[in-house]
């Protein structure tokens, strides 16, 4: 798959087939579409493109959005990467960008630079200045301009019954199972090591601190998971505490790793972390050593897990 920063950036002497949206998640219902994308592109002899915005519109048009999602742009471009799509357009939403008209944004944008023969769209999209356009509109520009639109149906939408709200909502309620089966694949975040209050030597679980730079993704319910992360090649085992550690006295919400069967210095490694099941709530401890004895408990819980999910 090929990336391009900007639509201009795009070579289109070949037309294509293109589809266009966030996909949040690349969760099944996403997949689905890609994939219809990949063989109408392939049927035709056109190229498969996903046009996507990036920042997102709300980012960009609502001062304050408090707008979180499940992937991050770099997570998001190495899960299409793996569907067959050929193409992947993530141009720049801006102001400007956002007052073309709904015909300046077929003819100027879909037609000419991305060189669009057929748009695979949802029946609800919607687009140019304000939004004010939708499919019946895009049919229309498509006997104007010599397209084809075909509709994904509402049927088809709500026959998959999965949509990125859902897994937003699951992982909200630390429900990561539910959210990866809806996925196809696990919740991944994505960080850098950093150095933490320097305690977790201390207390025999040393923890990898997570610094995630993008403030716009989606972390789950804080409370203790179940983890895996590929580092250097070999998968290794972990559980996490996302919270405040108020049991010795913090307040800044972090992400933490303690790997089991693992020592190795970790500071500045970017990891990718795969978020596999819950376990149980962030507690306030009135004591260290009773901190000590829950985190006993969570490792014997995570090596059971492990034991029983091994592939
Ligand atoms: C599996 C696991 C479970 C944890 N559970 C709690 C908890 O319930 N309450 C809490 O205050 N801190 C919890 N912590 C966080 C510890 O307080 C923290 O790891 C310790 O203070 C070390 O922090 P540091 O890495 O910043 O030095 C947990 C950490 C891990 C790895
Ligand atoms: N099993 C392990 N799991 C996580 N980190 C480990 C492990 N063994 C060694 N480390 C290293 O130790 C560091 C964590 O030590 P810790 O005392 O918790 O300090 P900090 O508060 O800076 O995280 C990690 O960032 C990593 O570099």
């Amino acid at each position: 798959m090929k990336t391009y920063s900007k639509a201009s950036s795009f070579d289109a002497k070949i037309p294509t087939v293109i589809t266009i949206g966030t996909f949040d998640g690349v969760h099944i219902g996403h997949r689905k579409i890609i994939e219809r994308l990949v063989n109408s592109a392939k049927e035709s002899n056109y190229q498969s493109a996903l046009l996507t915005f990036f920042p997102h519109p709300r980012m960009v048009l609502q001062q304050n959005a408090d707008l979180r999602l499940i992937n991050t742009i770099d997570e998001r471009k190495n899960i299409l990467a793996s569907t067959g799509l050929e193409h992947l357009i993530i141009h720049p939403f801006t102001r400007a960008f956002s007052r073309l008209t709904a015909q300046q944004y077929v003819e100027e944008f879909l037609i000419e630079k991305l060189n669009a023969k057929k748009i695979i769209i949802g029946y609800d999209h919607r687009f140019g200045r304000n939004r004010t356009a939708d499919i019946s509109d895009l049919k229309k520009y498509a006997d104007q301009f010599n397209f084809e639109v075909e509709e994904i149906s509402k049927q088809d939408i709500e026959d998959v019954g999965i949509s990125s709200t859902k897994i937003r909502t699951a992982l909200e309620d630390g429900e990561v199972e539910k959210a990866n089966r809806y996925l196809a694949s696990n919740f991944l975040l994505t960080g850098e090591v950093v150095r933490g209050k320097g305690m977790g030597k201390g207390f025999g679980y040393a923890t990898a601190n997570i610094l995630i730079k993008e403030d716009y993704k989606l972390i789950p319910k804080k409370g203790v998971y179940i983890v895996q992360s590929n580092i250097n090649g070999v998968y290794q085992n972990g559980m996490m505490n996302i919270g405040t550690n108020p049991t010795v006295g913090g307040t800044q919400q972090t992400i933490e790793i303690h790997f089991l069967d693992f020592d190795k210095d970790l500071y500045g490694q970017h990891l990718q972390i795969e978020v596999l099941q819950r376990i149980r709530g962030e507690v306030n401890f009135d004591s260290v050593e009773h901190l000590k004895v829950a985190m006993k408990k969570d490792e014997l819980y995570t090596r059971d897990y492990f034991k029983s999910n091994t592939k």
